[in-house]
């Protein structure tokens, strides 16, 4: 499990990442999705211990990633496949990592053959690998370890649709074998398409979070209380369909009159209810990366100013 809690990562006057929450959970693929200069990196970056956060914590598996003893074994890291050196071959440069991992030299060879990349090409120079071909070595190196959890700022990046396809599949794997996958796209296309819950970010400041059949639907009611599971449960025994978010709401097909009542005979106070709207993904992401509006765009429908995580 990830999770960010209140991050915020300033520049001089400018907050790259403003209060930022969220959290990515086990078993499922988590995108984080915006447009360029949305806070993306920064908050990966931020996450992996390669910058020191304003303000904020951010945890894996329950420990800061400064704090894990041997954190490839935890977690597995894709942030910029280019930052690899040209100068080693990609054998090198998964030898490297297996020993500085303290894992067995077969583990070399498994990655190689894991990430398709050929005993040819692994005995070429990086700086002569293609961008795809960089991100399977990168992709090789961050399942070196066989962590928990992986996290990859624009995997698909250089990758060919087959190749993407193979990604895919390979992270879909990764968490139905129970992996946490936090990762960063600024194509909508692409995440719908991977995975189970989005967290949208624009500006520095989440504006949509949530599974992503739901926050695709973008309708139906909004109804929250202290235990955002006891109410889902008693929103399914009711028949309803109920996905309880990140931030501790529960989304329903149920009206809002049926969600108010469903809680109340459940002995839960409702302490939020009301229709999702229905603002289209989609159509909020437009807006979002719409040059005209990179300044000052106000995000809404499907919008969490708190971004509390779970
Ligand atoms: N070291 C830095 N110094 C100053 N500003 C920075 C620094 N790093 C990032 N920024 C700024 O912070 C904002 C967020 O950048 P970030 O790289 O996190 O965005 P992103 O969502 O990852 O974008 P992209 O999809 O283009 O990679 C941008 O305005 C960027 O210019």
């Amino acid at each position: 499990m990830i999770r960010i809690d209140s991050l915020t990562q300033r520049y001089g006057s400018v907050a790259a990442v403003d209060d930022v929450s969220f959290a990515a959970f086990p078993g499922r693929v988590t995108g984080f999705l915006g447009p360029n200069g949305a806070g993306k990196s920064t908050t990966l970056r931020a996450l992996t211990g390669l910058s020191t956060p304003t303000a904020g914590r951010t945890t894996v598996l329950g420990h800061r990633y400064q704090d894990l003893p041997n954190p490839g074994l935890e977690v597995g890291v894709l942030l910029d496949a280019s930052a690899q050196h040209g100068g080693r071959t990609g054998r090198e440069t998964l030898v490297l990592a297996q020993r500085i991992m303290g894992l067995p030299a077969i583990r070399v060879d498994e990655m190689l053959d894991l990430v398709g990349l050929t005993w040819a090409e692994g005995k070429r120079r990086v700086r002569d690998y293609s961008l795809g071909m960089r991100q399977r070595l990168g992709i090789a190196t961050a399942l070196m370890g066989d962590p928990r959890v992986l996290v990859l700022d624009e995997p698909a990046n250089g990758l060919d649709p087959a190749g993407i396809r193979w990604m895919r599949d390979l992270l879909r794997g990764f968490a139905d074998d129970g992996g946490t996958v936090l990762l960063s796209s600024h194509l909508l296309s692409e995440i719908e398409m991977i995975a189970d819950d989005i967290i949208m970010i624009g500006h520095g400041r989440i504006v949509a979070s949530g599974a992503t059949a739901e926050l695709l639907a973008g309708a139906g009611t909004l109804v929250r209380s202290d235990d955002g599971a006891l109410l889902a449960d008693a929103l399914v025994a009711a028949g309803f369909q109920a996905t309880p978010r990140p931030d501790g709401a529960v989304a329903t097909d149920a009206d809002p009159a049926t969600a108010g009542q469903v809680a109340f005979r459940a002995g839960l106070p409702v302490t939020e209810l009301r229709t999702a709207d229905g603002h289209g993904l989609e159509e909020m992401f437009l807006e979002l990366t719409a040059a005209d509006q990179r300044e000052g765009a106000t995000p809404r429908g499907i919008h969490h100013p708190n971004g509390a995580a779970a």
